[in-house]
């Protein structure tokens, strides 16, 4: 369910550590309910762009905007697979709730716990939720932190190569969940990937960083030449 409601506006981004250039001069106005992926080699500048939006870094030159205002836009992000001790001591349904205790209470109310129930049982965890965080699989926890992030009930969703580690059945399950969300809530997706078959399949805008530059536009014009010509240029 795409709007013509602008969310998240780029205006002239540019970011350089010390020494090492990464992107430059990057604009991208990205609507309300829009699914992008966000493609490019290693080292490109995909998680430090994805870091610049989400303000933990500052960038270099230009902007990130969040419109209408600050204040109405709620970021979920789900992070690269990284694993959790094994004793880590919080089952996954404690883990899913975390982000949810806090300002008010150190405990959940009778609708935060609903929430958290609801949205395990959409992401395929509602059997699991007594099992230690620790000791759920790669993809179980993976499950986790989407749930986690979708508890809050964000309007933009970044996954930052949150599929990369896992297996076809349970990438196509998340991402699945991620689309039907996509689609009847407006949930604004910003999807990080090497994968350009799941891009593809999932995604309706492309955003490719260069070394050179970037390129945007609708997905069908992400095709094998243009991914290959990039990837043989700097091997
Ligand atoms: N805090 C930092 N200080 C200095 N250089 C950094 C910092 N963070 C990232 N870089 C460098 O910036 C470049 C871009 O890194 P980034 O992690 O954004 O790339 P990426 O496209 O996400 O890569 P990958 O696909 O391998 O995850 C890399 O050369 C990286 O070493």
């Amino acid at each position: 369910m795409t709007t013509t409601a602008p969310i998240l506006k780029l205006d002239h981004l540019g970011m350089t550590f010390p020494g090492h250039p990464v992107f430059n001069d990057l604009n991208l106005t990205i609507h309300r309910g829009e699914f992008w992926s966000i493609v490019g080699e290693n080292g490109v500048g995909k998680t430090t762009l994805m870091r610049t939006i989400l303000h933990q870094l500052r960038p270099t030159t230009g902007r990130v905007h969040y419109l209408p205002t600050s204040s109405t836009v709620r970021i979920g992000y789900v992070p690269q697979f990284r694993n959790i001790d094994a004793d880590y001591p919080l089952s996954i349904r404690d883990f899913v709730g975390l982000n949810l205790t806090g300002w008010k209470l150190p405990w959940l109310s009778r609708r935060e716990r609903a929430r958290v129930t609801d949205i395990l049982a959409q992401t395929g965890l509602a059997q699991l939720v007594h099992r230690p965080i620790g000791q759920a699989s790669g993809g179980e926890k993976q499950k986790a932190y989407l749930a986690q992030a979708l508890v809050e009930r964000p309007n933009l969703l970044i996954l930052d190569e949150s599929t990369a580690s896992l297996d076809p059945v349970t990438k196509t399950e998340l991402l699945d969940l991620v689309q039907k969300i996509n689609q009847q809530m407006a949930l604004t997706v910003l999807f990080v990937t090497h994968d350009i078959p799941m891009a593809r399949r999932y995604a309706e805008q492309f955003l490719m960083l260069t070394p050179q530059g970037s390129e945007q536009g609708p997905i069908a014009q992400l095709t094998d030449q243009k991914v290959w010509h990039e990837e043989a240029q700097h091997v």
